[in-house]
């Protein structure tokens, strides 16, 4: 019989991978693909280069009640509604893609993204970063963002290990466009992003991205850690992301020690790879993989640590289906081997 899945917001960047890989996973039995803007429509004529049969339904018309798991792919404040309709419902598993449920207080919530429209809700999501918080357990699971996801796996076991002797960390971070989703946007026009980089997310002479404090929060979860400078900067290339995270410390360890630590930590997880060689986008774009690797720069007495993941992938819907892999206690990567 298998699972009968539902996907809402099908006819994003993120909804759309989703579709992909649910679509080809084995335990799926059914697959629902909802969309307010494409209903109707057969998903391959929004999407040529999908090879999923198959018609966008209205969200109204999927029967939520009969669910085993949603994921919901809206964008941030537009999701928590709907998360919320789909536990009412008794949906079994609930994967949101969206920042609703990523910080747990609401009055750090309202600070970056406004008023929270479910905030009951919050105590009871699980961070999906299954290297640094484990499986999911419960009904919610508040898939990280894609800057988080590369960030948090870089920096956790920094963290763990030299925590109050931390001084600084600053993110530098590049993306690809996808990272902005399919919504059309003068910062994401062609002409804008081609032939040239430009940082973002700062605001009245302060970086302010909403990211900073995801970031901060679930750093704090594993040890003493300081305010995070994270700046992200949008690539002309269409998906993947880069990181070089600069940490200041009392004391700096060696690059081969760091990478004993990513090896530690990350032992039996199969998404996550540390190497001496400085990851590039090229490596990871189209998988699921988290590349990491550190250096040294011992004249200035800083560590650099490198992260890159593909921003849709390990970033967003595969890091997903890797959460209800997980929570559902099938291995990790069921359904994903081809993009270990
Ligand atoms: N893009 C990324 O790299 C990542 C995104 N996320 C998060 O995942 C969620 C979905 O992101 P993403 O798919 O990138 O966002 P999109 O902007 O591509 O899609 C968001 C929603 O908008 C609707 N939509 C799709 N295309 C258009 C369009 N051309 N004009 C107007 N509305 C449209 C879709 O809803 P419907 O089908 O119902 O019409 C879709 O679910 C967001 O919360 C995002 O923050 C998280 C990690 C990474
Ligand atoms: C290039 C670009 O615009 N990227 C997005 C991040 C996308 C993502 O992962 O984050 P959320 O899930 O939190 O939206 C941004 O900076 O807002």
């Amino acid at each position: 019989m298998g699972l009968s899945v539902g996907i809402y917001g099908g006819g994003g960047y993120v909804g759309v991978e989703l579709v992909r890989l649910l679509g080809g996973h084995p335990e799926v039995g059914s697959l629902a693909v909802a969309s307010r803007g494409h209903a109707g429509r057969r998903i391959r004529e929004v999407y040529p280069q999908v090879a999923a049969g198959g018609e966008y339904l209205d969200p109204a018309e999927v029967d939520a009640s009969g669910l085993d798991v949603a994921f919901v792919a809206y964008g941030h404040g537009e999701s928590a509604e709907a998360v919320r309709g789909l536990l009412e419902a008794g949906v079994r598993l609930v994967v949101d893609l969206s920042a609703d449920f990523r910080l747990p207080d609401a009055r750090v919530y309202r600070e970056w993204y406004g008023e929270h429209p479910a905030p009951e809700l919050l105590g009871e999501a699980h961070y999906g970063l299954p290297e640094v918080f484990g499986a999911p357990g419960g009904r919610l699971v508040a898939n990280p963002g894609c800057y988080p996801t590369a960030a948090i796996l870089a920096l956790a076991p920094v963290i763990r290990r030299m925590g109050g002797g931390v001084r600084s960390v600053t993110i530098n971070a590049l993306s690809g466009v996808s990272g902005a989703g399919a919504k059309p946007s003068p910062r994401t026009h062609f002409v804008s992003v081609n032939e040239s980089v430009s940082p973002y997310g700062v605001t009245g002479g302060e970086p302010r991205h909403r990211h900073t404090p995801e970031i901060e929060i679930m750093l704090q979860r594993l040890g003493e850690a300081p305010p995070v400078t994270f700046v992200p900067h949008l690539l002309p290339i269409s998906r993947g992301e880069l990181e070089t995270i600069v940490v200041e410390a009392g004391e700096i360890p060696g690059p081969e020690e760091v990478l004993g630590w990513y090896r530690e930590d990350y032992a039996g997880w199969c998404f996550v790879e540390a190497r001496e060689e400085v990851p590039h986008i090229s490596h990871v774009a189209n998988t699921n993989r988290a590349r990491l690797s550190a250096a040294v720069d011992r004249r200035a007495g800083k560590l650099l640590l490198f992260a890159a993941v593909d921003n849709l992938l390990k970033g967003a819907a595969g890091e997903a289906v890797q959460n209800m892999n997980l929570a559902l206690g099938y291995p990790e990567d069921l359904g994903l081997e081809h993009l270990r």
